[in-house]
C-alpha cells in the first residue's frame, strides 16, 4: 500500500501501538474461512467486505494523503483529515472497523471474487439464493467492483464463467437452465435492460417465488458468451452520466438476476425442480448534493438514490434490530423499489454479500466514513436460508399456509395503523422531547467531567513541570542525594501518577461520551421507526440539532478555556524571565559601580562577557522552539493530543536557571531571548527609569532584522568605544544620551547609550520633502515620538 502525505506517517507509526487494540477488534470476527464456513452451513448468511480503491490521478494532484489502512485484510483503519496529531484537547479520530473481509487498493478482481462470490454458486446450483451487492457513495468503486473494465471483468462476468463451468461438470446428474434477467431502478422507475419496454415494470412478492418483477424479460442462456452479450448490451442501455464526482457514474441500481434450475436426472420425479437464485446489484453511488455539484435532472436522479439508499439503510437497521430482539420488527421494505426488490436478499431466504467500496481520497472521508458506518451495521444482520424447492403437491398446501399467514399480518398491520395514531394535531411528541433532553444533559454532565478532568491534568502538569525544574536545580546544586532532591523527586513522581490516574478517567469518560454520541443516530432511527408524523418529526430533528450545537460549543468553551490556561502560563514564564533579566542588570550595574568607585580597569574577558550579553538582548529569534513542555512527563495529558512546536514569536523557550550565588547573572548560561521577553522588560521598568517613556510596545514598531544587525557590527568596527554626548536637539527622545552625530548613511548613525553602555541608535524618517523626523532605534524596537 502507498504511504504518501504527513498523516500517512501518522497513521503508519500508529498501526504498530494499535495492534493490540486492532487484535481485539479482530477476536469478534470469525476467521474468514470460517465465515465461508458458516455462510455454508446456515449459521449466518451475510458477509460483509470492503474495498477500497486507489486514489485517482486527479485526487493525487490535490492530496495524496491516503486515509485508509487495511490490516491483515480484517480491519479498516480511517483517519480524520481533520485531526491534527499534536491538536490540544483533540481527541484522537481514527476510527476502526473489523469485517468478514477488507481488501486495499492492491487487491485483484480475481481476490475479490474467490473471497465473496465464487463459494455462493455452489449453493445457488443446490436450490439457495444468494445476492452480491456493491455499496458506497459515487465514485467508490461499485461498478469497478461488479461489471470491472476492459482487461480487468469484474464480478458479474466471472461469476458466469465460473457457473457454466460448474454446471458443465453437473449435466451428467443434472438437467440445468439457466436464465438471466437485468434491470435497472432508475428514479423509483423498474427498466428492463435486454428488453426495454414502455411499460412501467411492477415488483410482486409471490409466495412461492418470492420478489419477482412483472413482465421482465429472462434469457436462457447456455454460455458465458451469450452472457457478455447481454450484459454490454444492458449497460449501453443503463442511466450513465458524468458528474464531478464521477466521469461514469452509475444514476440508477443495476440488477443481474441469474435463475439456476435443475431437475435429478435419475430420480424420476418429474415434480421437484430446485431453483436457485443469484442477483449481483450494483447500486448507484450515495451523494452529497454539495460535494458532487449536481444541478438539474443529475439532483433529482441523486435524491432518488440518496431515498432508496436511505430506505436500506433503514431496512439494515430495523433487521439488527429484528436479529437483537429475537423478530417481530417492522422493516421497512416498502419504502422505495430498491428495499422491495432486495427483500429477498437482505431478510429472507438468501445468502448475502454486501461490498462497501470506499475511497482513501481525503475529501471523501464523511462518505468514507459512512459507508463503513454502514457496512459495520449491516455485519449484525441475520437472516433465514431454505432451500427452495418447488414440488406441484407442496405448493397448494404452502398456498393455504401462506394465505392465512398474510391475513394475519394484515390484521396486524391494521391495528399497527390504528395505535400510530394518524391525526398528526392530535400526536403529543412531549415524550420524545423529554427523552431527548435527557439525553443530552448526560451528554452535557460527561462532556463536563471530561472537562474538569483535562484542567486537573493540565494544572498538575504545571505543577509537574515547575517540581522537575526545582529537582533539576537541587540535584546540580546540592547533589542527587541530597534531602531536598529526594524529596523533590518523590514529589514528581507522584505528580506523574495522579497525571496518568487522570488520563485513565479522562479515557473511560471519552468512551462513554462516544457511546452517547452514537446513540444519537439510533434515537433518530426510533423516531421514523415509530412513525412519527409531521411537521413533529422535523421539530424533534431540529430540537437535536440544537442540542448538538449546544454540545460543540460545550465544546469550543472547553478549548477557549485550555487556551487560556496556555496563556496563564505563558505569562508566568514572561515574569520568571524578566526577574532574570532584571537581576542580571542589577549586578551590572553594581559591579559597574565598583569598578569605577574603585577605579578599576574592567579585564578584557569580562569586557566581552558585557557585550556578549547586549547582543544577546538584541538577538532577534526566528527559529522554532518548543514551549516549556508541560507533557514531557505525560504525554497523554491533553487526551491523545502531542505538543507542539510553536514560533518563538510568541512563546518562551525553557527559562535558564535563576542566578545564584554560584551561578551570577553575568556566567549564567543564556537561552536566546525572543524579542517579545526584552520588550516587555523595558516596558516594565519603573517610571523614573530612562526610558520610561518610550513607546516600545507600539504595533508598529519594527523588530531589528538580522540584517540590522551586521549593519550594527559593521558600525561598531568603525567606532568601538562609548561615548556618553547628550545631544537632545537632535533626538526628539530626551531621555536618551546619544553617542556621536547623526549623519545620512544609516550606519553611521549615532549610538545611544545608558548608564555607560550602548543600547540603540538614532534613526531618522522623511515625512514630507524638507521636514525629517528623528527618533531612537533601541534593542531592535525603532520609537518615533510625537
Ligand atoms: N479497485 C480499483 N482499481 C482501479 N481503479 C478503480 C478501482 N475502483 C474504482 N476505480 C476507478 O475509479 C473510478 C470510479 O469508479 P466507479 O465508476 O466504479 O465508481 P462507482 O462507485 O461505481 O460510482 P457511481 O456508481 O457513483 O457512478 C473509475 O474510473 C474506476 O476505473
Amino acid at each position: 500500500m502507498s504511504v504518501a502525505g504527513p498523516d500517512q506517517t501518522i497513521i503508519s507509526s500508529r498501526i504498530s501501538s494499535r495492534r493490540n487494540s486492532t487484535r481485539a477488534a479482530e477476536e469478534n470476527v470469525s476467521d474468514n474461512e470460517d465465515i465461508v464456513g458458516q455462510m455454508q452451513q446456515g449459521a449466518s448468511n451475510i458477509l460483509v467486505a470492503v474495498r477500497c480503491r486507489p486514489l485517482t490521478k486527479k485526487e493525487k494532484e490535490i492530496d495524496d494523503t491516503n486515509l485508509i489502512q487495511i490490516i491483515e485484510e480484517r480491519v479498516v483503519l480511517l483517519l480524520d483529515p481533520q485531526f491534527k496529531y499534536g491538536d490540544k484537547g483533540s481527541r484522537a479520530k481514527e476510527k476502526q472497523y473489523a469485517f468478514d473481509y477488507a481488501f486495499d487498493e492492491n487487491a485483484l478482481q480475481k481476490d475479490i471474487f474467490d473471497k465473496t462470490t465464487n463459494f455462493l454458486i455452489d449453493g445457488v446450483l443446490n436450490g439457495y439464493n444468494a445476492t452480491v451487492f456493491a455499496y458506497g457513495a459515487t465514485g467508490a468503486g461499485k461498478t469497478y467492483t461488479m461489471l470491472g473494465e476492459v482487461n480487468s471483468p469484474g464480478l458479474m462476468l466471472m461469476t458466469f464463467i465460473e457457473l457454466f463451468t460448474k454446471v458443465e461438470k453437473l449435466t451428467l446428474e443434472r438437467a440445468y437452465k439457466v436464465k438471466l434477467s437485468y434491470l435497472e431502478i432508475y428514479n423509483e422507475v423498474v427498466k428492463d435492460l435486454i428488453h426495454p419496454t414502455t411499460s412501467v415494470l411492477d415488483i410482486r412478492e409471490d409466495p412461492v417465488k418470492g420478489i419477482v418483477v412483472a413482465g421482465l424479460a429472462e434469457l436462457m442462456a447456455t454460455s458465458p458468451d451469450e452472457v457478455i452479450e447481454c450484459l454490454q448490451l444492458g449497460n449501453m442501455r443503463r442511466t450513465c452520466e458524468p458528474t464531478e464526482a464521477n466521469q461514469t457514474s452509475s444514476r440508477s441500481h443495476a440488477v443481474l438476476q441469474i435463475t439456476v434450475e435443475y431437475k435429478d436426472k435419475a430420480s424420476g420425479t418429474e415434480s421437484e425442480i430446485i431453483v436457485g437464485k443469484l442477483s449481483l446489484i450494483d447500486l448507484a453511488g450515495s451523494e452529497r448534493a454539495s460535494h458532487t455539484k449536481n444541478r438539474g435532472i443529475r439532483l433529482i436522479e441523486g435524491a432518488n438514490i440518496n431515498r432508496s439508499l436511505l430506505a436500506l439503510g433503514n431496512c439494515i437497521n430495523a433487521l439488527c434490530e429484528a436479529t437483537e430482539r429475537g423478530g417481530k420488527v417492522y422493516i421497512p421494505y416498502r419504502d422505495s423499489k430498491l428495499t422491495r426488490l432486495l427483500k429477498d436478499s437482505l431478510g429472507g431466504n438468501c445468502r448475502t454479500v454486501m461490498i462497501a467500496c470506499i475511497s482513501p481520497y481525503s475529501g471523501s472521508f464523511f462518505d468514507t466514513s459512512n459507508t463503513l458506518k454502514y457496512a459495520n451495521r449491516a455485519k449484525n444482520i441475520k437472516t433465514n436460508l431454505q432451500r427452495n424447492v418447488v414440488n406441484v403437491s407442496y405448493h397448494i398446501a404452502k398456498y393455504t399456509a401462506i394465505i392465512a399467514q398474510l391475513r394475519q399480518e394484515v390484521s396486524d398491520l391494521r391495528k399497527l395503523l390504528k395505535s400510530k395514531n394518524p391525526n398528526p394535531a392530535a400526536f403529543n411528541n412531549e415524550k420524545y422531547q423529554i427523552e431527548l433532553n435527557t439525553h443530552f444533559q448526560d451528554e452535557a454532565k460527561i462532556r463536563k467531567k471530561i472537562h474538569e478532568c483535562q484542567q486537573t491534568k493540565e494544572e498538575l502538569g504545571f505543577m509537574l513541570f515547575s517540581r522537575q525544574t526545582e529537582l533539576d536545580r537541587a540535584k546540580a546544586k546540592t547533589g542527587e542525594d541530597s534531602a531536598a532532591a529526594r524529596a523533590l523527586n518523590k514529589e514528581v513522581e507522584r505528580l506523574k501518577k495522579s497525571i496518568e490516574e487522570q488520563t485513565q478517567v479522562n479515557n473511560t469518560y471519552e468512551d462513554v461520551l462516544k457511546g452517547l454520541e452514537n446513540k444519537r443516530d439510533e434515537i433518530k432511527s426510533e423516531w421514523i421507526r415509530k412513525g412519527i408524523p409531521e411537521p413533529h418529526l422535523s421539530s424533534l430533528q431540529l430540537m437535536m440539532q440544537q442540542q448538538v450545537l449546544a454540545m460543540n460549543s460545550i465544546d469550543a468553551q472547553r478549548d477557549k478555556n485550555h487556551d487560556q490556561v496556555v496563556l496563564k502560563q505563558k505569562e508566568l514564564y514572561i515574569q520568571l524571565l524578566m526577574n532574570q533579566l532584571r537581576l542580571r542588570d542589577n549586578v551590572i550595574d553594581i559591579q559597574n559601580g565598583i569598578f569605577k568607585e574603585e577605579n578599576i580597569g574592567m579585564k578584557p574577558d569580562l569586557k566581552k562577557v558585557y557585550s556578549q550579553i547586549q547582543s544577546i538582548d538584541e538577538i532577534t529569534s526566528s527559529s522554532i522552539v518548543s514551549f516549556p513542555d508541560l507533557h514531557m512527563n505525560s504525554p497523554s495529558l491533553y487526551g491523545r493530543s502531542k505538543p507542539k512546536a510553536y514560533k518563538s514569536d510568541h512563546f518562551l523557550p525553557p527559562i535558564t536557571q535563576a542566578p545564584t550565588a554560584k551561578t551570577s547573572a553575568l556566567n549564567t548560561p543564556h537561552s536566546r531571548i525572543p524579542k517579545i521577553a526584552s520588550k516587555r522588560y523595558l516596558s516594565n521598568e519603573p517610571k523614573d527609569e530612562k526610558f520610561s517613556n518610550i513607546n516600545l510596545l507600539h504595533p508598529k514598531a519594527k523588530r531589528l532584522t538580522s540584517n540590522d544587525n551586521k549593519l550594527k557590527e559593521q558600525r561598531s568596527k568603525t567606532n568601538s568605544g562609548l561615548y556618553e554626548d547628550s545631544d537632545s536637539e537632535q533626538s526628539s527622545v530626551k531621555q536618551v544620551a546619544i553617542i556621536g552625530k547623526t549623519s545620512d548613511k544609516y550606519q553611521k548613525s549615532p549610538k545611544v547609550g545608558y548608564k555607560g553602555r550602548e543600547v540603540g541608535h538614532v534613526i531618522k524618517k522623511r515625512i514630507k520633502p524638507r521636514e525629517i523626523k528623528y527618533g531612537v532605534n533601541i534593542r531592535g524596537i525603532e520609537n518615533f515620538e510625537g
